[in-house]
């Protein structure tokens, strides 16, 4: 259960105050062992946050996660004990996130100092400490000079990431580590998928731009927008001409190669992003299947909005009590997994993990790997996809499957490292790709 704190009535939801309060609260859930878009969506749900308070209050709190590790080291510089509650943690950490960055948010530092003890006296389990809050940002900005340099010694200091993650990634990459952990602190492309049952890439390039929004092809059917924008604003998004998602996530379906008349299982399914996808590329019988029912739901909500129809089932794929027996030819397993590879767009991942968590997950896709293999008909395709950069849970995966069940392994990506260059045709997440074949019977 998330804590959530309404507010003093006086508070003004313009004001970077009660963004910072309302913050404060969805990094203390982060702390607190919570996924932050659920911290957010139950503070949405429980304060009446104005549509543009909502947005701040995300970009708050997104920033405060890509921070955590350096304006944690910060803290423990300023403060002589650990701050708490973690409410008040939270709001230090999310104002010492804008303080960090001379001028990346726009905001004075005075005002961010101000603001934030402001967020405190209008807080109730923090107006106690409004002189505690005025006292520690303003040291900070005193000694910043002195303090950034202290504060960047360690590992999670310079690249604000947990050490056990740091260590890791510069084990499985020696070469690429650095830029791993620098582009999952980049904020993300809003990168989308056009939907070419319904038009092309050049025409719908050629739509925004009449629109007058900015964007470039960044794969076959791939359309990245130079600023990120509320998809209610996108043209065609609520007519299903395109759908949100990354470029390389978009590789999946395609993989496949589906054919009309074929029956395919997308065996984790929601929220169906890839369901979607592959029933624009060919008319299928296609069984999407998860187990957790209010996530298939979101799954009947992208298809509605595409024009696309799949049978809906909720059901674990360690399972096979949902199957009526009949073999598919087609198999995408996008396997649960850490999401290692995509905390650019879910920065708190990184600090709500632990490090056993791989090996607990890696058990679980295998289980669902092996249950789904018999599914398959003979010349049938299994496609394991994950989002994850571990090789416990990827290549070692794959090889590991392909050994056990005789698969052939056909050509596919492989482990995609993520990038972020915003200039680069290639700006997409970090994901895996294995392709297998079953023998002929
Ligand atoms: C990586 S997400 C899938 C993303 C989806 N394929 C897409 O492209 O939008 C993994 C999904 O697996 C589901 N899942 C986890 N364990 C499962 C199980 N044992 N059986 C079926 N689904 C499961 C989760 O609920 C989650 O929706």
């Amino acid at each position: 259960m998330i804590q959530i704190s309404l507010l003093s009535p006086s508070a003004k939801a313009d004001s970077l105050a009660y963004q910072l309060a309302y913050a404060a609260q969805a990094v203390a859930a982060v702390r607190a062992g919570h996924a932050l878009p659920q911290a957010l969506a139950q503070i949405f749900a429980r304060s009446d946050a104005p549509a543009p308070a909502r947005g701040a209050i995300q970009d708050l709190s997104y920033r405060a996660m890509r921070r955590l590790g350096l304006t944690d080291a910060l803290l423990s510089l300023l403060a002589n004990k650990p701050p708490q509650p973690d409410v008040l943690h939270g709001l230090l950490v999310s104002a010492l996130a804008l303080l960090v960055e001379d001028d990346e948010a726009g905001y004075d530092s005075f005002t961010v100092v101000n603001q934030a003890v402001e967020a405190a006296a209008i807080s109730p389990e923090m107006s106690f400490a409004k002189g505690v809050v005025n006292a520690i940002l303003r040291r900070f900005l005193r000694e910043k000079a002195t303090l950034m340099p202290q504060a960047t010694k360690t590992p999670p200091g310079t690249w604000n990431y947990p050490t056990w993650w740091i260590d890791r990634l510069k084990a499985a990459y020696p070469e690429q580590w650095q830029a791993i952990l620098h582009a999952g602190n980049q904020a993300p492309p809003l990168t989308l998928r056009v939907n070419r049952r319904r038009t092309s890439v050049t025409e719908y390039l050629a739509e925004l731009q009449q629109a007058g929004i900015g964007a470039r092809q960044v794969g076959p059917y791939a359309v990245r927008l130079d600023q990120p924008t509320p998809v209610q604003q996108i043209p065609g998004f609520a007519a299903g001409l395109v759908s949100v998602q990354d470029a390389a996530a978009q590789l999946a379906a395609p993989l496949l190669d589906v054919a009309d008349g074929m029956r395919v299982l997308d065996a984790c399914a929601a929220p169906g992003g890839k369901t979607g996808h592959l029933l624009e590329l060919a008319d299928l019988d296609l069984l999407a299947l998860d187990h957790d029912s209010r996530r298939l739901q979101r799954i009947a909500e992208n298809l509605e909005r595409l024009h696309l129809r799949a049978s809906l089932v909720t059901g674990d794929a360690r399972q096979d009590d949902w199957w009526d027996g009949q073999p598919f030819d087609r198999i995408l397993a996008d396997v649960p997994c850490t999401a290692s590879g995509i905390v650019r767009r879910h920065p708190d991942i990184r600090w709500l993990r632990r490090k056993t968590d791989t090996a607990q997950l890696a058990t679980l896709s295998a289980q669902i790997l092996d249950k789904l293999w018999q599914m398959l008909r003979p010349n049938g395709k299994l496609l394991l996809v994950t989002c994850s950069l571990w090789p416990q849970e990827s290549e070692q995966q794959a090889i590991a499957f392909a050994q056990k069940h005789n698969a052939i392994r056909l050509p596919a990506p492989g482990q995609l490292l993520p990038t972020a260059d915003a200039e680069a045709d290639a700006d997409h997440d970090g994901l895996f790709y294995a392709l297998f074949q079953k023998p002929g019977a």
